[in-house]
């Protein structure tokens, strides 16, 4: 089995930018909805300049947006991946993609009927984020989900060539059961923060689970 993909997100300052962007993770993701993670496009412009990340894939996460908060980013920043986390239709998604060349995924959450939706976007997205499902929160809740469900999705994205990322409270003491399921990527942000900072400790160790796990199963 490869290495799974790894996306660090949520990055909140130029400090948590200086430390993913020397990780391995492939992406990184920075929220541009309601949250204490959302980030100013403006600002995170200016700390491009001084933070070379042209190695990874920056991933921009929106909840609903309008036209002109997708502008504003997009105008502003080199987005390569465009995560809609919210209740975006396929629409919604379909007037995005006439403009947006890069690449988009659908953050689904974790319910009896999730499969479902995955089928109803498949042939619109680029991929899913698989996240685990809490009221009155869209993402980022420290929380995981019944991983047990986690070979349904990956399944059903290998089957249709999408990427499927699980994201919801992964951290460094349970990505080795993830990581028992093999999936694809791996989305984190709560599981990489101290005092809502990211922590360079917590990332190093949660990639050297990572890679003895490319090694055990190659
Ligand atoms: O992270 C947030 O604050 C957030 C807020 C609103 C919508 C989405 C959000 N995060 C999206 C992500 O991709 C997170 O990485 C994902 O939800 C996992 O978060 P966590 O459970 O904290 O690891």
């Amino acid at each position: 089995m490869p290495k799974p993909l790894l996306k660090l997100c949520g990055i909140r300052t130029l400090d948590d930018l200086k430390i993913v962007s020397s990780s391995q993770a492939e992406y990184i993701g920075l929220i541009f909805a309601e949250s204490k993670r959302r980030v100013d496009p403006k600002i995170v412009k200016t700390w491009l300049k001084e933070v070379d990340i042209t190695a990874k894939k920056l991933v921009a996460v929106f909840v609903n947006p309008t036209a002109n908060e997708l502008t504003d980013v997009l105008t502003n920043l080199p987005i390569d991946v465009i995560q809609f986390h919210g209740k975006e239709s396929y629409e919604d998604i379909k007037k995005v993609k006439e403009t947006f060349v890069g690449t988009v995924w659908k953050a689904l959450h974790h319910h009896p009927k999730t499969l479902e939706e995955m089928h109803s976007f498949k042939n619109i997205v680029d991929g899913f984020v698989i996240d685990s499902r809490m009221k009155g929160q869209w993402g980022g809740t420290g929380v995981s989900f019944d991983w047990t469900a986690v070979p349904q999705y990956i399944k059903f994205s290998r089957d249709t060539n999408k990427l499927c990322f699980i994201a919801g409270g992964v951290n460094e003491s349970n990505i080795e059961k993830l990581l028992t399921y093999h999936p694809q990527g791996i989305d984190l942000s709560s599981g990489i923060e101290v005092d809502n900072k990211k922590s360079k400790d917590k990332i190093e160790r949660i990639e050297e689970r990572v890679l003895e796990y490319g090694d055990i199963s190659r």
